[in-house]
């Protein structure tokens, strides 16, 4: 994991789930640490946020360069950081309310990476590629800057079709079971609490 960075994009309003979600507690834990945790092991770390936010020590603060502008926009500022940083890189980006993603769940992304590779994401119960809690090569950001200069904010425009691999749900389920559990409502924290098998509500 020292060969990659890191990247938690934090600057979301919360508005489904009625207040920061990010310091919700699940087992003691807020969820923006059960995050960082699977992280941990990664050569660099940068949080991207409104500045001041958060308190996590380890974490570089990294302010939105199109700020409000959703999670396309943070993986941009990521990006560019990340390659200003540490050169030519994988990112593995994540939002703050995945809280059962784990190491070895970046480790089986990882495994995926390739020369003609950029982008390796997991797939859901349903198949669909997951846009978050994935990576991405810094190669990219001239190519994420374009689209949103031209309008784009879907995350999920980030993949290139055709070099992004995935990784099988069952894989996922497997090394690291719930990972893709998504906290988007009070519902879905209190699932998680109870040891709920939602999918992802993404
Ligand atoms: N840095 C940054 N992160 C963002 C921005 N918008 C959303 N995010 C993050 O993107 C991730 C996924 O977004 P959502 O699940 O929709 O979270 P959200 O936008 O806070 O929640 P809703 O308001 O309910 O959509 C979360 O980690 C958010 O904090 C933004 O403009 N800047
Ligand atoms: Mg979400």
């Amino acid at each position: 994991m020292q060969d990659l960075v890191g990247a938690i994009t934090a600057g979301g309003r919360s508005s489904r789930f009625g207040r920061d979600k990010a310091g919700a507690l699940l087992e003691g834990r807020t969820l923006l640490a059960h995050v960082a945790a699977s992280l941990e092991g990664v050569g660099l770390r940068l949080l991207v946020v409104p500045p001041g936010r958060y308190d996590l020590p380890g974490w570089r603060e990294l302010p939105d360069t199109r700020p409000g502008q959703g999670p396309l926009a943070a993986l941009e500022a990521a990006l560019a950081a990340a390659q200003a940083q540490a050169g030519p890189v994988w990112v593995a980006f994540a939002g703050v309310d995945m809280p059962r993603l784990t190491p070895a769940y970046w480790r089986a992304l990882a495994q995926e990476r390739g020369p003609d590779v950029r982008a390796v994401q997991a797939l859901d119960a349903q198949h669909r590629p997951q846009p978050l809690a994935a990576l991405y090569h810094t190669s990219l950001r001239p190519a994420v800057t374009a689209q949103l200069d031209a309008g784009e904010r879907r995350l999920r425009a980030a993949a290139p079709p055709g070099a992004t691999r995935t990784v099988p749900h069952a894989v996922i389920e497997t090394v690291s079971p719930g990972a893709l559990q998504n906290v988007n409502t009070a519902d879905d924290l209190a699932a998680l609490v109870l040891g709920g098998d939602r999918p992802p509500g993404r």
